[in-house]
């Protein structure tokens, strides 16, 4: 938690990158980088390299993906600039660049973490036969949209919400409609000044990256415009048969008429019978607030998909121009909030397959290794069954077919379920009882169930966890953003991207779920993981404090990377005795401590 310049510095990447044996050097993410790097250089196969950085939140990966890009951005730099063309910024200052943009638009500050990763990325760094990087590509996973519309306690929403409103000139904060010293709903903790609020920073990355002072502009005041929606505050109305009132008036927004946008978040229209009647109905004061968030979500999680795209056009190549890629993952690590729902599933499931693929990858490689295979047979010990117990029984409950958590939620949505808890939380302990990954917190009245993750056991609140899978967005709110005069919003909510967008169905038509579509992506991710070879950094908090310089024995013991359940017992004689006496040893200082000084 506090900056080591010469720790990244170019001399030392150059260390790394000249040595006869990085590995005799002092152990670094360089020493990883450059052995990466060497890889891809002896075109022995799989080729294609990744490396896949983990840890809990805060512990340091996105910082850890950055210093990587830097190392290659500095190693594998081509020589010379794309066609002499100078009005081009260099391929690697681009890929740089991608960070600001992407960490102002998905980071945010949260209970762990300043600056945490609301979404996952993995970066492919692609290099020509000269191994001189070309290009670059980025794919991510599963935005957190959630925050736009709701912050925690002691939480914020994404950094760049800080950085119109406290980095907009006097200008622009009259263009953008942000008056000095207003004050916004979804903007908590706007006091707390951080590093991560630098404006300038995020705009000059923009620049480079091709997005130009209108385009900008135009994206700063939908931002705005977002902060104004979240202001809107329903009441509910005398007479019922009437909409809801508002609590203060508002003006329009995001270049749709005032009365326009009210009637889209207060009215639903209901289409019924053979003939396809509609029907206009007043929506309740909850359902109000629902449709405000979600207008809000879907517009910035649009916003943020289109931004990841004009980076990956900036940074794109033809695949003709390339050979070889390292890729970089960085995911949001194992998440365990008092209350978690169906971000942390998602987040947690994706943790749980990297912890699979690691597992895998660190027995193959023990098992390649010519002393072990007697080890293991003198222990009795099974390589098959070793491989994947714990970690398999838990995705099995999660992703497993034909029942799991993931089928039982997507039936929910189809059979539109969501609102009895108590009944959705018997048929999953019906269904999935014989999986002794599988629990629930009895002395809770909310609805629940507990899952023992390699990490730990987390409880999963049911209440709109359902609701949330569907992600559905009511037609009216898509026709009020397709009528919208914004050339922004034009853009993202055009007619032809309607197919696109979880529109709620006016029959039972299946929906592409949350989960479904996760767990495709990511499918699709490990797929890829699969056919390169993996390198693991795995990144250890100091504390949970984020305090410089403190180093906190248990906290750091309790990150072990190795020593999860299902490697606990394996080698069972070399795993015992280091979790034992590592155990014992902190217990020694603390007793110690405690005591005998005393
Ligand atoms: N090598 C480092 N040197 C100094 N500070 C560091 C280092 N690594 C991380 N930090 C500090 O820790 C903070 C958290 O790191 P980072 O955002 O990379 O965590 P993360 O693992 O990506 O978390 P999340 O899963 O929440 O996104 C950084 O903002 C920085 O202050």
């Amino acid at each position: 938690f506090q900056p080591v310049s010469y720790l990244y510095s170019p001399e030392l990447m150059r260390e790394y990158h000249v040595a006869l044996r990085p590995q005799d050097l002092k152990p670094h993410i360089f020493a990883v980088a450059e052995q990466t790097y060497r890889n891809v250089q002896s075109q022995i196969a799989p080729v294609n390299q990744s490396i896949i950085v983990s840890g809990e939140s805060g512990a340091g990966k996105t910082w850890t993906s950055r210093c990587l890009m830097k190392f290659y951005a500095s190693v594998a730099a081509p020589v010379i600039s794309p066609k002499g063309n100078e009005t081009v910024e260099r391929i690697e200052k681009r890929v740089l660049d991608s960070n600001p943009v992407m960490e102002a638009f998905g980071n945010a500050c949260t209970l762990r973490n300043n600056n945490s990763s609301r979404f996952g990325k993995y970066i492919q760094l692609q290099l020509d036969r000269c191994h001189h990087l070309t290009s670059a590509s980025i794919r991510t996973f599963l935005l957190e949209k959630t925050r736009v519309a709701y912050q925690a306690p002691n939480e914020r929403n994404f950094h760049i919400f800080y950085q119109i409103t406290k980095g907009a000139t006097a200008e622009e904060r009259l263009e953008w409609n942000l008056p000095e010293g207003a004050e916004y709903r979804w903007l908590p903790n706007s006091e707390r000044n951080l590093d991560e609020d630098c404006f300038e920073v995020t705009r000059d990355a923009m620049f480079h990256l091709g997005i130009d002072h209108s385009t900008q502009n135009n994206i700063f005041k939908v931002l705005s415009g977002l902060l104004h929606l979240g202001n809107i505050q329903f009441s509910n109305p005398v007479d019922e048969s009437q909409p809801c009132e508002l609590e203060h008036k508002t003006k329009a927004l995001l270049h749709i008429p005032v009365e326009e946008l009210l009637e889209s978040l207060r009215i639903r229209t209901i289409t019924a019978g053979k003939q396809q009647q509609v029907f206009k109905k007043p929506c309740s004061r909850a359902e109000c607030e629902t449709r405000r968030d979600c207008l809000a979500k879907v517009i910035y999680a649009k916003l943020f998909e289109w931004l990841v795209l004009v980076i990956n056009e900036s940074i794109y190549a033809d695949p003709s121009a390339w050979t070889s890629f390292i890729g970089l993952l960085d995911v949001y690590g194992f998440e365990a909030f008092p209350e978690n729902n169906l971000e942390q599933l998602c987040i947690n499931y994706a943790n749980e397959k990297l912890q699979q693929h690691f597992v895998a990858h660190y027995l193959k490689a023990q098992q390649t290794a010519k002393r072990h295979p007697d080890e293991y047979a003198a222990e009795g010990l099974q390589w098959s069954f070793i491989s994947y117990q714990d970690n398999q029984k838990c995705l099995d409950l999660i992703e497993g077919n034909p029942l799991s958590i993931f089928s039982l939620l997507n039936e929910e949505c189809r059979l539109n379920r969501s609102s009895n808890t108590d009944l959705f939380q018997t048929r999953i302990e019906k269904a999935l009882s014989n999986n002794q990954c599988l629990s629930r917190n009895k002395f809770s009245k909310k609805p629940n169930f507990i899952i023992s993750h390699y990490a730990g056991k987390v409880c999963y609140q049911l209440a709109a966890m359902v609701e949330k899978n569907k992600d559905p967005i009511a037609p009216e709110l898509v026709q009020v953003l397709q009528n919208s005069k914004d050339p922004l919003l034009q853009k993202l909510f055009s007619v032809t991207e309607r197919n696109q967008t979880n529109i709620r169905p006016q029959n039972r038509a299946a929906v592409v779920t949350v989960v479904a579509k996760f767990k495709g992506s990511l499918e699709h991710l490990m797929q890829i993981l699969n056919s390169t070879t993996p390198h693991y950094i795995r990144c250890i908090k100091p504390n949970a404090d984020c305090k410089a310089m403190t180093f906190k024995r248990e906290e750091v013991a309790f990150q072990k990377p190795f020593l999860t359940d299902s490697m606990r017992s394996f080698p069972e004689t070399l795993c015992r005795a280091l979790h034992w006496v590592f155990r014992d040893l902190e217990l020694l200082a603390k007793l110690f401590s405690q005591h005998i000084f005393k």
